[in-house]
Formats: C-alpha cells, structure tokens, sequence
C-alpha cells in the first residue's frame, strides 16, 4: 500500500527544468483563472482546502447584503420573499449536479454528523427486515462516522461490523441492513471504489451509504448512475462554503417515499406551520429537514458555489489528477529518497485530491512548512497532508511546495 519515495533525480538542472514545466503547465491550464475568484494570497501556498476551502472573493458583499437588508430591513418577511423558507432545497439542487444527482434528492441542513445518523438510521429503517442485523462500516473512517455508526447501531438493535472498504464486497451478506463506507480516505487519499462497493451492497440486499466530504468538488460522484442509496458530505471542504457550513442529505428517489428520518423535526413536516401535535413527513428531499436551518452559512455556501459555473467536473478531476502527479514528481526530486513515504496511491484510480506524505518528524516538518507558508496540515502522529484544490492551486504552488518541503525536511533531520 506504501511506497517509499525514490529520489529520481539529483541534477542541478532538475529545479529549473520543473520550475519551467510548472509555468507552462499553468499557462495551459483551462481553470488556472479560477484562482481569481477566490481570496489568497500570492506568499502562501494553500493546500489545506480539503479541511477548509478558501473564500471566494464576492461572498463578503453578498453576505453584507444578506445581513443588512434581508434581516436588517425585511426581517421576518424574508424567510418568503428572500427565498430563505426554501433555500436547504434550493441549494442542495445547486450542489446535486456536482454528485451526479438529478434535482429533489439533496436537501443542505445540519452538519455531516448530524446526517450520517439520518441517514445510517434511515437506512437499517429502509432494509427493514429484523434478519439483517448487522451494519457494515469503514473501519478507516473518519472518526465521527465511527462514532454515530456505533450508536446507531446501538440505537437500532443491530451489531457493528467495522471492515476496511475494499473488504466490505466480501463482508456483506442477507444479515447485512447497511453499508458506511468513505468515497476517499481522510488520512491517506485513498479513493474506494464507488461503484463496485454499491454493487456488491446492494446485491446483498442492503443499502449503501456514503461519506462524500473528500470527493465531492474534487472528482466525479455519479450517485445516481451508481445505484448510491443515501449519502452525505460537507460543504467547507471542496466546496468552499465557509467554516461549519452546513452539510447535505442525499436521498435517493426510489427511497423517498420510505424514508423514515430519526430527526423528525417540524421543518420535514408535510405542513409546517399547522403545527400539529402529529407528525407526517413531507414528500421529496425536504424529508431530510430537522429544525430551522441556519440561514446565514447556508447563503454563504449558496454564494460561493457560484465559482462552480460553467465548470465541468471532469476538467476538475483532471487537473486534481496532474497536480497531485506532479507534485510527487517534483517530491521525487528534490527529497532524499527514503525520508518520505507516500500513503497515497499511485494508480489514479485509487488516488483522490489529496497526497499524504509519512516521516516521522511530521509535527516539526508541517510546523516550519507553515511558517514558511506552505499551508497543509498534520495528521498526528505522522501524516503530511497536502490537499489540491483545482480551482485555486496551480502547478508553480505544487513546485514550490516540494521545494519548501525539502529544505524543511533536510533541516529537520540534520536538527537545525
Ligand atoms: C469524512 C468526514 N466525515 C465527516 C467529517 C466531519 O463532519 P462534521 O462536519 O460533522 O464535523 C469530516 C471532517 O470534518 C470528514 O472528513
Ligand atoms: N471541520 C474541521 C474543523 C476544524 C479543523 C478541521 C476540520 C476538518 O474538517 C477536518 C477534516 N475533516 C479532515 O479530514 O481532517
């Protein structure tokens, strides 16, 4: 799974000769203009969008006008007339085409915590058979889907069965009600196969779910030609929609009807302002609605996926692709061999848009990086990540950020 980066090069030459291959691969790169929307500076190198993407530049005007005349002067009227009342389903159909989902099956609300419970309790709902009394979980995932997969089950009388995604095909089975599974590795950068491990769960007869928050505005989704059952992400990451922007609920149509929220708040109700004492469920996404949804991070991230129009994801994913290529050619380069192990994998199949480096000085390595404003962060005890973001990084980032990583490295290990 590791691979111990080979130094392929010592010229003298070799800097140069990348430092050029960098200007002419950004001035042939289709999105490089991009950048320009967002707010960065040029003495930084970015590379920390997969944990909080960056501002895009109109979106403090936007919200200025959002605070002072939406609430400031229209007050209560606007949750009509500003669209707020509507906007979790309004912006989760501005989001769907980035997950390969068509409109009514996205619904923005809550933080991606609060919808894997939704969705992984709506889920064992769903199979609805006593028989099957396990739920699969990716035993690398991040945290919180452990943690709410170890409740909910709880919760739902079922046990857990923690397996490493590319075993969840041969783990599934008639006891199986659900599969959680991670679309790419937080730590690693490892992209699981989307479409093979829906397949394999549902012709066991379960459902699948899936954590999107490290693909989606980073690759392809393509949840409804998978077959995907229910899925959730954030919107801070790729996304670009702020700190704690809320998340969004992916239900798939064919389940809607059936779909039995364990959050049954007023807002999912069929008729919300009769506030009866009983509850019947809305139809269509707004199903996955709690409470009243936080209006102001919601119209930032409706704001700031204006960056997306007119971008296909597929030139995003090609960019991802060459960037993160390119900076472990240039890793390659300018790294002694062996101080650097690469958890990310080569095949760029299995690669998502991130690239995670081990050594064992990581803490003091990313401290100095930081320093020198070359931004990633430290996954303890040892991980190195560098997340590329396409629409703002570019290949003279990735060069400078292998550059900065060797002199920091070198520094480390010989204790200066
Ligand atoms: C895969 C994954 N799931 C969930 C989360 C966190 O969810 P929340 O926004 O609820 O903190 C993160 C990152 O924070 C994540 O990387
Ligand atoms: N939401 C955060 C708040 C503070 C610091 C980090 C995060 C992250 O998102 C971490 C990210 N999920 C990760 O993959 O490590």
């Amino acid at each position: 799974m590791s691979e111990l980066l080979e130094n392929t090069t010592d010229s003298t030459g070799a800097a140069e000769a990348l430092v050029a291959r960098a200007a002419a691969l950004d001035a042939a790169d289709p999105l490089a203009k991009r950048r320009e929307l967002f707010a960065l500076d040029d003495g930084v190198v970015y590379l920390d969008g997969n944990s909080l993407g960056a501002l895009p530049r109109h979106v403090p005007a936007r919200m200025a006008h959002v605070i002072a005349h939406e609430w400031g002067e229209l007050r209560i009227r606007s949750w009509g007339e500003s669209g707020w009342w509507t906007a979790p389903e309004r912006i989760g159909d501005r989001i769907a085409p980035l997950l390969g989902a068509a409109p009514g099956q996205v619904v923005v609300g809550d933080s991606t915590s609060v919808n894997v419970f939704k969705a992984l309790v709506g889920a064992v709902r769903l199979a609805d058979d006593d028989s099957r009394d396990e739920i699969v979980v990716d035993a690398t995932t991040f945290p919180t889907d452990g943690y709410i997969a170890e409740s909910a089950a709880r919760m739902t009388g079922r046990r857990l069965v923690p397996v490493a995604p590319g075993d969840v095909p041969a783990a599934v089975g008639p006891r199986t009600a659900a599969a959680l599974v991670n679309h790419v590795d937080y730590r690693t950068g490892r992209l699981h196969d989307l479409p093979g491990i829906t397949a394999a769960v549902r012709d066991a007869g379960a459902l699948a779910v899936w954590d999107l928050c490290h693909s989606a505005g980073a690759l392809p989704v393509d949840l409804d030609a998978n077959g995907v059952d229910l899925a959730v992400g954030c919107t801070y990451k790729y996304l670009n929609g702020g700190p704690g922007a809320p998340a969004y609920l992916y239900v798939a149509e064919r389940h809607q009807g059936r779909f039995d929220s364990p959050l049954p708040g007023w807002n999912s109700h069929a008729d919300p302002f009769a506030m009866s004492p009983g509850y019947a469920a809305a139809d269509g996404a707004r199903r996955g609605r709690v409470g009243t949804p936080d209006i102001l991070s919601m119209l930032a991230l409706e704001s700031a996926l204006d960056v997306w129009d007119g971008v296909p994801v597929g030139e995003v994913r090609a960019k991802s692709l060459a960037l993160t290529d390119f900076f472990l050619e240039c890793v390659r380069a300018y790294v002694p061999e062996g101080r650097l192990t690469s958890l990310t994998p080569a095949a760029h199949a299995e690669r998502g848009s991130q690239v995670a480096l081990s050594c064992p000085e990581a803490p003091a390595v990313m401290a100095r990086l930081i320093e020198r404003g070359v931004v990633g962060d430290l996954r303890r005890p040892d991980v190195l990540r560098f997340g590329f973001t396409p629409l703002y990084v570019g290949y003279a980032d990735a060069e400078r950020a292998a550059r900065v990583l060797a002199e920091v490295c070198a520094e480390v290990s010989e204790g200066r």
